[in-house]
């Protein structure tokens, strides 16, 4: 590459020689041979960069593609490893805006930087010819090209801040249109999409707005860049004319030197490019940074799953246990979500979490699976403080029914095995059969390699669910934990359903979330959340007996008998 740019400086090196000579030994000696010799070099020499400009091209387009899959790929697997409360602080649109801003990097590390280095190239030459020439010519050029380049730079600044907030503003905007089009149903439904696309047009106004400011500081700096930049060239052939016409220069070297100075014009112009590419870029580094250098979940000292199963303890004292556990989301004004809680949840039992909405379930299980990490106290599996446990081999341990759980836009297959490379087809079966879901996935025409989520066909909630079900049980795990994973199934399905992991929950530690009593009273025991506080606990018989949160939670279920 650089040899290229190194071919292509020398051929714009001797372009003005040949210039020269045209003039100086062909047109005033009358020589037509020597004339057309010049032309065709000089045509000659035009192909030669021609040639050259479609190589590097070529060349640059292959480095930047590289560069750029390199970069967004250690990007998406760094913003991958962070923990879930990192994505809650974010918007969507400012991912995808991070991504977007790699082009600025790629761009920069590969078309700028190269075309200034070959500029840097060209000018340099042509700055040893034209001192060749004349010094005094140099000296003015070269002062005034000083100029030029201060009041461009004294631009960069205010460019930032401007480029800071533009940043912002688009990220904001991408979030938007996400937004509208992830929630088309609902807006449509409320008849929201009015309000939505005016708050939509009302971000696109204050884009706008930045964008004019951008656009205002930029007319400014280039609009006297350009006339430093003429005022230059003037002059510089104003003083090669007065050589001229005092004899001190000849025509041809006239000629020569406004060619050069006509040629120098785009290397400076590609410095400028160059210093705001190099701004841009470091702005994307910065945001990039500010991810990379977000801690991730994995921590060098952690230990794997294993560990937990080692520990000697009678089998009636093996499982779970939280003690002393607090929690909240957000800073520390924010109110606590979890308060005090001290529970044991025994391997190879199922525990049921019941309680009214908000008191804090679904948070309770996903500071089990270390989505969040308590405020205060611990969680222990066995000896081991789940703090001290790698998130990646407790989750492979877990099978999880969330209740957003997510369908992926592949095959049914696939949704359920995940990402084993090699799906067991018996594992698959039993799964599938588990389920229940097995006489859906055979009405379709390819059966279980239909596609389902966004490409797709859709899928009901409860077929949803049956397939987030086969998922947690294909990976037959020694956890499972169920989010009101049953809660979109008729009454029948339900008690199949149940009927078929009740075999599977054997030796499994199990916490189910429900509201529906009949998947909460065959649980070994059942704990009742309120306002974040555990406010009773036992089994079934017990707790309805005992007649208080549990049976006042259940009572018009235990009225109808079901
Ligand atoms: N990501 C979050 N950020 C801030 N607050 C949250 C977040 N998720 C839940 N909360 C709050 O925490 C409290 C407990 O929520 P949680 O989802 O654990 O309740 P739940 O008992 O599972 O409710 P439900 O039965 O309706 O699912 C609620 O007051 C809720 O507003």
């Amino acid at each position: 590459m650089f040899l290229l740019l190194l071919m292509g400086s020398c051929i714009s090196l001797g372009l003005p020689f040949l210039t020269k000579n045209l003039i100086d030994k062909g047109v005033s000696a009358k020589n037509l041979s020597l004339i057309s010799l010049l032309l065709l070099a000089q045509l000659g020499l035009f192909l030669g960069t021609v040639v050259i400009g479609i190589i590097r091209n070529w060349l640059t387009l292959r480095v930047g593609a590289r560069i750029n899959i390199t970069i967004i790929s250690d990007y998406l697997k760094k913003v991958l490893q962070l923990p879930v409360r990192f994505f809650e602080t974010k918007m969507m649109g400012d991912f995808n805006q991070r991504i977007q801003d790699h082009e600025r990097i790629e761009s920069f590390l590969t078309s700028q930087s190269l075309l200034t280095v070959f500029s840097i190239l060209t000018f340099s030459a042509f700055l040893v010819v034209l001192c060749y020439y004349d010094f005094t010519i140099l000296l003015v050029y070269v002062l005034l090209t000083m100029m030029s380049v201060g009041w461009s730079y004294y631009f960069l600044r205010k460019r930032r801040i401007l480029n800071y907030y533009r940043f912002q503003r688009r990220s904001e905007n991408q979030e938007a249109v996400l937004e509208m089009l992830s929630g088309v149903t609902e807006m449509k439904l409320n008849g929201f999409e009015n309000f939505k696309r005016r708050r939509w047009e009302q971000l696109q106004e204050k884009l706008f707005q930045i964008n004019m400011r951008i656009l205002k500081q930029d007319q400014l700096q280039s609009s006297v860049f350009d006339m430093l930049n003429h005022l230059k060239n003037v002059l510089a052939t104003f003083l090669a004319a007065i050589y001229t016409v005092k004899g001190a220069m000849t025509l041809g070297e006239l000629l020569s030197v406004s060619f050069i100075i006509g040629q120098m014009n785009a290397p400076v112009s590609q410095l400028i490019t160059f210093f705001r590419s190099l701004q841009d870029a470091k702005l994307s580094l910065e945001r990039l940074a500010e991810v990379e250098q977000h801690p991730e979940e994995w921590q060098p000292d952690q230990i794997g799953m294993e560990h937990t199963y080692e520990a000697v303890l009678p089998e009636e004292e093996r499982g779970i246990y939280l003690s002393d556990l607090s929690f909240r989301y957000g800073s520390a004004a924010s109110p606590l979500v979890l308060k005090d809680i001290n529970l044991f949840i025994p391997e190879g039992k199922v525990t049921a979490i019941v309680g009214a909405s908000g008191s804090g379930k679904t948070t309770l299980l996903k500071l089990l699976l270390k989505f969040y990490a308590p405020v205060k106290g611990n969680i222990h599996i066995n000896h081991c403080n789940l703090q001290d446990i790698e998130s990646a081999s407790l989750r492979d341990h877990c099978g999880v029914v969330m209740q957003d759980g997510f369908i992926y836009s592949d095959t049914i297959e696939r949704n359920i095995v995940t990402a084993d490379e090699k799906p067991d087809a018996q594992r698959f079966a039993n799964a599938v059969r588990m389920a229940n879901v097995k006489e859906f996935i055979q009405s379709l025409p390819l059966k279980e390699k239909t596609k389902i989520g966004a490409a797709g066909n859709n899928i009901s909630g409860g077929q949803k669910q049956r397939i987030l079900i086969a998922r947690a049980v294909y990976k037959n795990p020694d956890y499972v934990f169920l989010d009101e994973a049953t809660s979109a199934l008729d009454a029948e399905n339900e008690r199949v359903i149940h009927d078929n992991l009740t075999g599977f929950f054997q030796g499994k530690t199990v916490v189910i979330i429900a509201h529906r009593l009949s998947t909460v009273k065959n649980a070994d025991q059942v704990i009742v959340l309120k306002n974040g506080r555990v406010v009773e606990q036992g089994y079934h018989q017990q707790l309805v007996q005992h007649k208080g949160e549990y049976f006042n939670l259940i009572k018009n279920q235990l009225e109808l008998g079901v």
